[in-house]
C-alpha cells in the first residue's frame, strides 16, 4: 500500500485543511466550491442525523474484504455540526451556477454487482498491482452511474477523529436496505466501534462502549472532499462500499492495447492514457443530501463509432483522476520519508 501522509506542516501546494484528498484538486475559481451566500449558511434548527446502516441481510459484494463494515448508506462522523449538516443538506438552487445532478430515479443501495465489480489486481505492469479495483461488469454508457461514493462524512478539516459511531439497529433489524426504508427514527447513534461492528451483524446488538480510538484522517488513502468549502470529506479507510476501490489512471495499462503497443498519434496517447470516470457531487432526493457518486465520463463532442454507445466498456477498470494534488503530495511525502531515513542513518553514523 503507499506511503501514509506524515504530520507535515502543509505546503504551499497542501489544501487549506491540510491533507490532500482524492479527487481533482479543489480548483481556485470553481463556483460550486465558494461559500454559498450567508442566507443558506443559516444553520437550520439542529436536526438529528438520518440513520445511516451496514448493509442488514449482509448481502456484501464479491470480494469485499471480511474485516472492513460494508455500507448501504453514509455513516456521519460525531464531530459534525449542525452546519455542517446544514451545508450537506441544503441544495443549491436550480438556478444557481453549479445545480446538483440527482441520482438516478431507480437507484437501490447495496451492491452494484450488475455495473461494476471488485477484482484483484494481478496485472505486474499495474501500479496498484496486488491490490483490487473496481472493474466494469457490463458495457457502462458515456456518462452513466456507476456507484455511490459512501463512507465515513466528516468535517474535512479534522486530522483527527475517534471510532466510528454507527446508528442503532431498529427492532426490524432493518437499517436502510434495497427497499430504502429507513431505521433507527429517533436518530439516535450508539456507540459501535468498528472492530465490534461486522457488516452483517444482526439487529439491536448491544455493544461495548467506544473505547478510546484515535484516528487520522490526513493518513487515509480513501478521502475526498464531498464539498471543501463547506468543510464536509468522506473517508471510506475504515468502512465504504465498492467506490473506495477505484484507482486512480496513471500508469494504469490500457487493456485495448497490446503490452508495450506504442501509440500512433498524439490523440491515441491521449485516449490511452484518460481517466474513463469521474467523482461527482450529486443531490439524493430521498435523503436530501448532497453525496458523492462515480460517473463514468461524458462522450464529449469528438467521440466517434463505439466511444459514443459506451464509455466503459465490459471488463475494463473503471478508472478516475485523483487530481495531480494528491500525487503532488504523495511525492512530497516519499521524499521527505526519504530525507527522514537518512537522517536517522546519519544519526547512528555519529553514535
Ligand atoms: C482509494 S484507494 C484505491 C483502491 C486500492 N487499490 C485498494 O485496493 O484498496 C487509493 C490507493 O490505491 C493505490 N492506487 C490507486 N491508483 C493508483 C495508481 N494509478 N498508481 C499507483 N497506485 C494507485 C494507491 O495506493 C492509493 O493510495
Amino acid at each position: 500500500m503507499a506511503p501514509k501522509e506524515t504530520k507535515q506542516k502543509p505546503t504551499k501546494k497542501s489544501h487549506p485543511g491540510g491533507k490532500p484528498k482524492l479527487g481533482p484538486k479543489p480548483p481556485k475559481p470553481q463556483p460550486q466550491r465558494k461559500p454559498p451566500p450567508p442566507k443558506v449558511q443559516t444553520p437550520k434548527p439542529q436536526q438529528p442525523p438520518l440513520p445511516t446502516t451496514t448493509h442488514p441481510s449482509g448481502n456484501l459484494p464479491p470480494n469485499w474484504p471480511s474485516h472492513l463494515p460494508y455500507l448501504t448508506t453514509p455513516l456521519f462522523s460525531p464531530l459534525l455540526t449542525p452546519s455542517h449538516y446544514s451545508a450537506l443538506r441544503t441544495r443549491p438552487p436550480p438556478d444557481s451556477i453549479e445545480p446538483l445532478d440527482e441520482l438516478p430515479a431507480d437507484y437501490a443501495p447495496g451492491p452494484c454487482s450488475t455495473k461494476a465489480v471488485i477484482l484483484p489486481i494481478t496485472d505486474k505492469r499495474h501500479p496498484a498491482c496486488g491490490q483490487a479495483g473496481l472493474f466494469a461488469a457490463r458495457d457502462l454508457r458515456p456518462g452513466e452511474f456507476v456507484v455511490r461514493y459512501l463512507g465515513e462524512i466528516h468535517p474535512g478539516g479534522e486530522e483527527w477523529g475517534g471510532g466510528l459511531v454507527f446508528p442503532e439497529v431498529s427492532e426490524e433489524g432493518g437499517g436502510e436496505g434495497d427497499d430504502g426504508e429507513k431505521d433507527g427514527e429517533d436518530g439516535k447513534n450508539g456507540d459501535v466501534n468498528q472492530d465490534q461492528k461486522t457488516a452483517d451483524e444482526g439487529e439491536g446488538s448491544k455493544t461495548e462502549p467506544t473505547p478510546e480510538v484515535k484516528y487520522n484522517y490526513k493518513q487515509s488513502d480513501y478521502d475526498l472532499w464531498l464539498d471543501h468549502a463547506l468543510d464536509l470529506a468522506i473517508d471510506a479507510a475504515r468502512c465504504g462500499n465498492e467506490a473506495r476501490f477505484v484507482n486512480d489512471y496513471r500508469r494504469v495499462p490500457n487493456p485495448s492495447f497490446p503490452p508495450g503497443y506504442k501509440p500512433q498519434s498524439k490523440k491515441e496517447e491521449l485516449f490511452m492514457k484518460r481517466p474513463n470516470a469521474e467523482f461527482k457531487v450529486v443531490w439524493d432526493p430521498p435523503r436530501q443530501e448532497k453525496t458523492m457518486a462515480v460517473y463514468v465520463l461524458p462522450a464529449g463532442k469528438k467521440a466517434v463509432g463505439r466511444a459514443r454507445e459506451v464509455g466503459v466498456p465490459r471488463g475494463e477498470e473503471v478508472v478516475v483522476s485523483y487530481g495531480k494534488g494528491f500525487w503532488e503530495k504523495r511525492r512530497e511525502e516519499e521524499e521527505e520519508g526519504e530525507g527522514k531515513n537518512r537522517e536517522g542513518v546519519d544519526g547512528e553514523e555519529r553514535e
